[in-house]
């Protein structure tokens, strides 16, 4: 089995001086390829740091962190660029552009692919569109859908490009029981079909049977990991 992420002794600190304060503290984790893993915890204990450190957003301070086979510690902002061609990133707020159309916004998860045709990446888009659903609303801007509509149009937008690693920060939270429940049905079937990595945040536990495994985030530490409902008490 291939490793996808790979976290050993990574720390991370905010702030400066006086005010530096150590939010996460020695994380070690291992995911494999096409794994689906849901991190869960309070609020403030460091998981969207986790994720954004992963998704090169921000730069490793210490330990290691290595992404789809990269090391990200001591990377470039030029290679952290590089590799974030193959994330997908699905946030809380659907982060649509309101003044383009559901196509024009999937399109867009296509900009940094300039190899390919314009013709091509409207039939991909169109196509993943279509998969997600919406089909019928390729031309519709996203003040006239839904919020589960909308966050299927992000979905595509992170998918179209077939990333080998999505990165998911609360994708349900502003949708109603079933909307959140065809959106990560959705996102599992695509990335199981596409084969990807998919490392999602959430407090919602309505969610937590799609993971293929289940960690948690305390006070900047991984404590444990729950497999197939079972807790074991380390990695
Ligand atoms: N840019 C920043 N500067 C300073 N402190 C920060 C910054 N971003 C996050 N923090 C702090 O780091 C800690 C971890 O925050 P983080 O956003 O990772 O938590 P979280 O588990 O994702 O929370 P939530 O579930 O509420 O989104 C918190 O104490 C937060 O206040």
């Amino acid at each position: 089995m291939v490793i996808a992420i790979s976290v050993q002794k990574l720390d991370h600190y905010f702030g400066q001086g006086q005010l530096r304060r150590q939010v996460l503290f020695e994380l070690k984790l291992a995911i494999n390829t096409g794994e689906i893993v849901i991190m869960t915890g309070p609020s403030g204990s460091g998981k969207t740091t986790l994720l954004t450190l992963v998704g090169g957003l921000r730069s490793v301070q210490s330990g290691s962190l290595q992404v789809l086979g990269q090391e990200f510690r001591g990377a470039t902002p030029q290679q952290l660029t590089q590799a974030r061609k193959h994330h997908g990133y699905i946030f809380q707020a659907h982060n649509l552009h309101g003044s383009l159309t559901a196509l024009q916004n999937v399109k867009m998860g296509l900009e940094l692919h300039r190899e390919l045709a314009p013709a091509e990446m409207k039939a991909r888009s169109i196509a993943m569109l279509e998969q997600v659903g919406l089909g019928e609303h390729i031309n519709y801007y996203p003040d006239a859908l839904s919020g589960g509509q909308k966050q299927r149009v992000a979905i595509a937008r992170a998918l179209v490009n077939r990333p080998k690693l999505v990165l998911a920060d609360e994708p349900t939270a502003a949708l109603d029981r079933k909307s959140g429940r065809d959106v990560v049905n959705l996102m599992q079937a695509l990335a199981k079909e596409q084969g990807c990595t998919i490392l999602l945040v959430t407090h919602d536990n309505r969610i937590l049977d799609v993971a293929d495994r289940i960690i948690h985030m305390e006070d900047g530490i991984l404590g444990y990991c729950q497999l197939n409902q079972k807790l074991e008490s380390s990695y």
